[in-house]
């Protein structure tokens, strides 16, 4: 099957994905949607009771997982207490796969044609404040689109004011006051930034730097969606530390941060 969806409307495949979705899970409207990146996984069991699992791939426009062995799901949940459902793409589409900005929106656009009128984005990212150590969530209040991409095609001029909802930062702080907030800074990758691009990414005011999230936040307020994004700080961004952190340094602080993460993003879903 065409894997860019070039050669469709992306709209037409996202209300095709939406039907496939509630015919499966046999839920009409979904209300929230959940993008879990790197150190998020274990959010989705703390949210409430599993009303269905699809596979990603049978879902129209998604692709087959990535990382072989591992099968990413569309999960159908009903968060406790609040009654409302929720819809967690565990497949994200990074734009360094080169598959387009299409599919890189597409889960969005499916979300919204879900019922979805909320999505929490979350990512795992490099930190420029050393204050902020490995495992650290920081709310994301705004981006820097270093992409040089947009998700939106013709002559849409989209706004982009409070792109990343003050209102939802909020309730995250009713939940956490400690709660930081930094602006995200997307690059392309694959490749991680060099000390000078970092230092870049400082003077133009981002204080995280990753590989996702702005051209999903821009797709997500296209079809009108509120945002709240999250960012796990994971690793000091490159030549803010003197030292070299080991992989296995990030890997350890991100599972160290899962469970108070996860149960964090569980809480803000639920109000
Ligand atoms: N661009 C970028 N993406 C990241 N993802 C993670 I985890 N750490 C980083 C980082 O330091 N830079």
């Amino acid at each position: 099957p065409d894997d860019t969806l070039s050669n469709v409307d992306p709209f037409d495949i996202a209300a095709e994905a939406a039907a496939y979705i509630a015919q499966v899970t046999g839920v009409e409207s979904h209300d929230i949607a959940l993008v879990l990146g790197s150190g998020w996984g274990g959010a989705a069991e703390l949210l409430g009771e599993t009303i269905a699992e699809i596979p990603s791939h049978e879902v129209p426009g998604f692709s087959a997982p990535a990382v072989h062995g591992h099968v990413a799901t569309i999960r159908s949940i009903r968060i406790s207490d609040s009654g409302k459902t929720a819809l967690v793409l565990g497949s994200r589409t990074h734009f360094y796969e080169g598959k387009g900005v299409r599919k890189v929106a597409h889960g969005m656009r499916t979300a919204a044609a879900a019922g979805c009128k909320t999505v929490i984005l979350t990512n795992g990212c490099g930190g420029l404040n050393p204050n902020w150590k490995p495992g650290t969530p920081v709310l994301i209040a705004d981006h820097i689109n270093l992409t040089a991409a947009s998700p939106i095609e013709g002559a849409n001029f989209v706004d982009l004011t409070d792109l990343y909802s003050s209102r939802l930062r909020e309730v995250a702080r009713t939940i956490d006051s400690s709660l930081d907030e930094g602006v995200y800074a997307q690059f392309r990758g694959p490749h991680y930034e060099t000390p000078a691009e970092v230092k870049m990414a400082g003077v133009l005011g981002a204080d995280l730097v990753g590989m996702s999230t702005t051209l999903e936040a821009i797709a997500a307020r296209q079809v009108g969606m509120e945002i709240l994004g999250i960012s796990l700080v994971t690793n000091l961004a490159a030549g803010i530390s003197p030292i070299a952190l080991s992989h296995q340094e990030v890997i350890e602080a991100g599972q160290a941060a899962g469970p108070r993460i996860s149960a964090l993003l569980a809480d803000i879903a639920k109000k």
